[in-house]
């Protein structure tokens, strides 16, 4: 696992902001001391819920997408361990692992040039290794009996999380999917936009629920792809909030009935989500409490296996919103998750 590096004591002395008669979060979570042999350490663990993010921007690159997915885990980090730790949030079972360190991937990206097919292709490469460090961290986590929050990064990530936690439980795992769309793109050399369809070709993904996706950004070719698949559901943004014809609670009971059956993970990507900073932003889609509805809805459940929360870009500007909108949706799949 070179690529991870942990959170450490000193980084957490360095966020947690202490106030006199307060109790942070940040005061009161787990963190590991060395980096070797994580699933050793995770096992003998009283910890539930292990948080580990994936600063990079590479698939989302490699999808002509715009970047800025490398900045969410550390603006969600800053502001998690500055809740409030009280009878409402419960810090004593969460551990906050770390990250994966993507900094000379993203050296290299600065020198592509996403108008050229040849840099695009070594983009995609490059993908293709991240997925490997993925699949290796979301393996040991899952298969410590440990639910891993997954701060992305690019929804390219959803496949190194649907193998990983494949290969741990040693069968195909379900998906339910919060998101503008399908990413069930072809294989075409990994991206951004086909983490499920790599994951579903390779057998590590088996039901999968694409909950809300937008009707003018979804192409006919995929639409005709799914119709076909008996393992495949969705509904549609359109449907739910605009014409109406779907209820989203009702909704949310069909898509559970589809992928409860067996171990599954929630991905949550956030340009779902209307106006907020995305690779993909966009003025219309769901508003943040019908997400966190979402992410509470499905986490009740004793199958749900992970939580990923992917394609938010903040910036210097933007990242106080983003951070908390994330903490929200993590604390609402720990809260729902106690239950
Ligand atoms: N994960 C995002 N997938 C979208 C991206 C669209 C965009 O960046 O504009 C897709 O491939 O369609």
């Amino acid at each position: 696992m070179d690529k991870l590096v942990l959170f450490n004591a000193e980084k957490l002395k360095r966020l947690v902001n202490k106030r006199p008669k307060e109790s942070k979060f940040g005061e009161h979570i787990t963190v590991l001391a060395s980096v070797f042999n994580i699933y050793e350490q995770l096992k003998n663990l009283d910890v539930e819920h292990v948080i580990i993010g994936l600063p990079e921007d590479v698939g989302v690159f490699a999808n002509y997408g715009k970047s800025g997915t490398s900045s969410a885990y550390e603006a969600t980090i800053k502001i998690l361990l500055n809740i409030q730790s009280n009878a409402f949030t419960n810090p004593k079972k969460v551990l906050i692992l770390g990250h994966l360190n993507f900094e000379d991937e993203l050296e290299k990206l600065k020198l592509l040039d996403q108008s050229k097919k040849k840099d695009v292709a070594k983009a995609r490469k490059m993908v293709s290794k991240i997925d490997k460090q993925v699949v290796s961290i979301i393996h040991d986590i899952v298969k410590a009996g440990k639910k891993p929050i997954i701060i992305g990064g690019g929804h390219n990530n959803a496949y190194g999380n649907i193998k990983g936690a494949s290969l741990a439980l040693n069968t195909a795992i379900n998906v339910v999917n919060f998101d503008a769309h399908t990413d069930f793109r072809p294989e075409e050399g990994r991206h951004s936009g086909n983490g499920f369809s790599y994951a579903f070709a390779e057998g590590f993904l088996k039901n999968y629920f694409i909950f809300g996706i937008h009707e003018n950004y979804t192409s006919q070719n995929i639409l005709n792809t799914i119709n076909k698949l008996k393992t495949i559901d969705y509904n549609t943004f359109e449907a739910i909030s605009i014409r109406k014809t779907l209820k989203f609670k009702t909704e949310m009971d069909r898509a559970l009935k589809h992928i409860s059956d067996k171990p599954f993970g929630i991905e949550i990507d956030c340009d779902a989500i209307e106006n907020i900073p995305s690779s993909a932003m966009s003025p219309s889609g769901f508003n943040v409490n019908k997400a966190r509805r979402f992410v509470d809805h499905f986490a009740n459940h004793k199958n749900a296996t992970y939580l990923h929360i992917c394609e938010a870009a903040p910036s210097t500007e933007t990242e106080t919103q983003v951070g908390k909108l994330i903490t929200y949706l993590i604390t609402d799949f720990i809260r729902a998750h106690d239950h």
